[in-house]
Order: structure tokens, then C-alpha cells, then sequence
């Protein structure tokens, strides 16, 4: 892959900045998480300089600080990559690090050759926006026919949600910064999880700005996940953005999100958990969309359930906001009918006992760059009541919402 600049350059000769810091692991070739939680200003980095991300159950009891990274298919569990932290670095908003911490000794030479790099990395300011794309067999006859196809297996009783999904392909230019980006979308999305994750044994860099919680865990032991659905524009005809308490949703989206909250609270059921807090659905701005949110809380503590996150974390994934209802038909639907591997895309990813917390977030919004290339990826829930082609316009916006960070480089 060729080099990736941005157009900060590190004036701190001493001082490691956080887009430094990934793009030297980036480099150097070692596995690299940056994130930003949502609403919240710090990033925080992590780099591996082993040779293996292995596979890894995602008991979070149990594991060390590091970041996960699971793929949409991953029903058995055992097939979420973690990217262990060798260090981790906590960065306030001025990119001054507040807390640092190596937790492993294991491997102080490549640590060491990641601090030179960090002190020698030359950025460059990116300023070429000349992003093309390129056609795919994920064109909109292909989508539409998928939808078609959905409908009748709902009419035919088979399933009662489904969430198809498609890529875009687009080159990206030779200047092209993939830290700038990273910073952009930390700068439109403040409620948004950010992360920039490199996985040097596939050659992949996957960033994504995305509104999904899947299963955290905060240093009180609140456990929380969300159900998330319905799409619409946060901006009407003449470009005003409406008001979310004003947002028009139809029968379908409510429909579609209370699909993904009767998930939920079946999944609560199982393990008889009734201490959970509900609230919504409320409508949720995601950039310039607009989503139907409800929010789920536990207090761990309080119930004596320290391992509910991983139990939850078993259950939910993959929700019905990414997959269906039920949930193998949907899965085998989504297999026979999409007609690509989604790979990392509506997976789940995040940090995993950082600071005693751990954040786990549907990967969405996001693309996956390899080779010169993005892919950029958009899905929508289908139901009994959805329009082929307003479906396919859902998946355009999703995908286009990302294309115009790139194009705005
Ligand atoms: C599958 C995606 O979104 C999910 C999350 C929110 C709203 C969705 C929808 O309206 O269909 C999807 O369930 C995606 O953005 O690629």
C-alpha cells in the first residue's frame, strides 16, 4: 500500500500525536486501532507488534486491553480478531498524551523502532480529491432484485425482516490521507463511535464513523446496547435540516426498529434478565440521517451479572438492524442473495477493557481500504411494506454519505 499522509505535521519532536502514532504502526507494519468514543473529545491508540491477530472468543472478562474487530459472520463466536495492546495511548483534544501505558515488555526493539518512526514520520498535506468510481455487480438492478426477492420470501412467510446491503467501489487519488479522514469524520460526527483500524495480515484499513452501540460496559458496570433502525434524510426538500422531534416516520420504520427492540428484550428474556431500563424510541441524528433509537441500560452491579456483556454480547450479534428476523433465515437469505462477502462491514468493533471499559460498536458506516482502493458499504432493513426502489435510494444516501467525506478531502 502506498503512503498515507495528512496535513498536520508532528512538532513535537518527543511528544507522540495520535494520527502519528497510527500512521508510524501503519508504517512499520503493525496492527493499529485509533477511536474516538461518541460525544466524547479524547482518541486513544493502540499498537500490536506481533506478527498474528489471532482469533479470539470474545469472553471480555477475560481478555487484556486490546481492540476487537469481529466480522458480520460469527455466529459460533470464535471469529472476532483482537488486537492486543502492546501500548495504549489516551490523547486529550490537543493531541497531548494524558495517560500511556505498555503493558507489554515483550517487545521493546519494535517499540522502539515505532518511536523513531513517530519522531521521523514526514506527512504531507493530501489535496488531491479526485476520487472515481467504479461500477460494480452491486448496480441498482442487482439491489432491486435482491429487495424483490426479500419481499416474496416475506410474503411467503420464510422471514420477517431482512437487511440487504451493497458496496461501492471507489480509486483513491496517490495523495490520498487516510488520518485526515479519520480527523474529518471525528469533526462531522461528534455522536458518532470513530475508528481507524489497520490489520496489516489482511493488507485491509477499515474507517467508520458509526451511531450503533452493540454492548458496553462502563467502569460502574453499567451494561448498555441499542436498538437502531429506520432510516430517513436529516434534511428535507430545500435542504433545512428538520427537527428530530418533528421527523416524519412511517409505519414501516416503526415498525422495522420495534422489530430490533422485541430482539432485544427476547434476548434479555433468555437469560432472565428483567432489571433493564428502556427508553424510546426517539429519533437520532447520524450525520445527515436520521435514525429510530431506543436505549437499554443494566446495572450489572446491582444484579450480581458481571458477565452480561459477553453473555449479551453472544446473543445480539448479529441483530436484526444487520441481519433479520429470524435470525438464520435471514442470515442464509442475506448468504444466497447479497452476492459479496461483507467481511469486517456490520460486524462489530471497539475497545475492549481500556480503562476498565469496554465499547463495542456495530461496524457501520464505514469502508474498507486495500490496494488503492475503498469499499464503501450501505444496507437497509427490508420489510413487508418497503418500496424496491426507496430501498435502493437508502443504500445510495448511506453510500454517498461516505463518498462525500472522501470527495471533500
Ligand atoms: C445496515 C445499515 O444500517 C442499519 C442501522 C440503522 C438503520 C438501518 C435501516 O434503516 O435499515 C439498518 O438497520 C447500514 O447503515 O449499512
Amino acid at each position: 500500500m502506498r503512503r498515507i499522509v495528512d496535513s498536520e505535521s508532528q512538532t513535537k519532536s518527543q511528544t507522540v500525536l495520535p494520527l502519528h502514532g497510527w500512521q508510524s504502526a501503519y508504517e512499520l507494519g503493525y496492527a493499529a486501532a485509533l477511536w474516538r468514543l461518541p460525544l466524547q473529545k479524547d482518541k486513544h491508540l493502540i499498537v500490536n507488534f506481533g506478527t498474528d491477530i489471532p482469533k479470539t472468543k470474545m469472553m471480555l472478562e477475560d481478555l487484556p486491553s486490546g481492540f476487537a474487530v469481529s466480522p458480520f459472520l460469527n455466529l459460533e463466536g470464535e471469529e472476532a480478531l483482537f488486537i492486543k495492546a502492546d501500548l495504549y495511548i489516551r490523547f486529550d483534544e490537543t493531541g497531548e498524551p494524558v495517560s500511556e501505558n505498555y503493558p507489554s515488555t515483550e517487545s521493546s526493539a519494535a517499540k522502539e523502532a515505532w518511536e523513531n518512526e513517530c519522531r521521523n514520520v514526514s506527512l504531507v498535506t493530501q489535496n488531491d480529491r479526485n476520487v472515481s468510481e467504479f461500477p460494480t455487480n452491486s448496480s441498482e438492478e442487482f439491489h432491486l432484485q435482491s429487495v424483490k426477492e426479500a419481499l416474496k420470501a416475506i410474503e411467503a412467510g420464510e422471514i420477517q425482516k431482512v437487511v440487504l446491503s451493497r458496496t461501492k467501489h471507489v480509486a483513491l487519488p496517490a495523495s490520498f490521507s487516510v488520518t485526515g479522514i479519520f480527523e474529518r469524520l471525528c469533526n462531522k460526527y461528534p455522536n458518532a463511535f470513530v475508528s481507524l483500524v489497520y490489520l496489516p495480515h489482511l493488507n485491509q484499513v477499515w474507517l467508520g464513523a458509526t451511531p450503533e452501540t452493540l454492548v458496553s460496559v462502563d467502569r460502574q458496570g453499567i451494561f448498555r446496547t441499542v436498538a437502531l433502525a429506520g432510516t430517513q434524510s436529516a434534511f428535507d426538500a430545500s435542504g433545512q435540516m428538520i427537527p428530530p422531534k418533528q421527523a416524519p416516520w412511517t409505519q414501516k420504520e416503526i415498525e422495522e426498529q420495534a422489530l430490533v427492540s422485541r430482539y432485544i428484550i427476547s434476548c434479555f428474556k433468555k437469560i432472565r434478565v428483567r432489571e433493564y431500563l428502556e427508553e424510546g424510541p426517539k429519533t437520532a441524528v447520524a450525520g445527515n440521517l436520521m435514525h429510530l433509537r431506543s436505549d437499554y441500560a443494566v446495572d450489572t452491579k446491582a444484579i450480581n451479572f458481571p458477565e452480561l456483556g459477553t453473555v449479551m454480547l453472544g446473543l445480539l450479534h448479529p441483530t436484526s438492524a444487520v441481519c433479520g428476523m429470524p435470525k438464520l433465515p435471514a442470515l442464509e437469505f442475506i448468504q444466497a442473495h447479497e452476492g459479496y462477502d461483507r467481511e469486517f462491514y456490520s460486524g462489530y468493533l471497539g475497545p475492549v477493557n481500556i480503562d476498565n471499559e469496554t465499547h463495542l460498536f456495530v461496524n457501520l458506516r464505514c469502508m474498507k481500504i486495500s490496494n488503492g482502493m475503498a469499499t464503501l458499504y450501505g444496507g437497509g432493513g427490508i420489510t413487508e411494506d418497503s418500496v424496491p426502489e426507496k430501498e435502493w435510494q437508502e443504500t445510495e444516501l448511506k453510500c454517498r454519505t461516505l463518498l462525500a467525506v472522501l470527495e471533500e478531502s
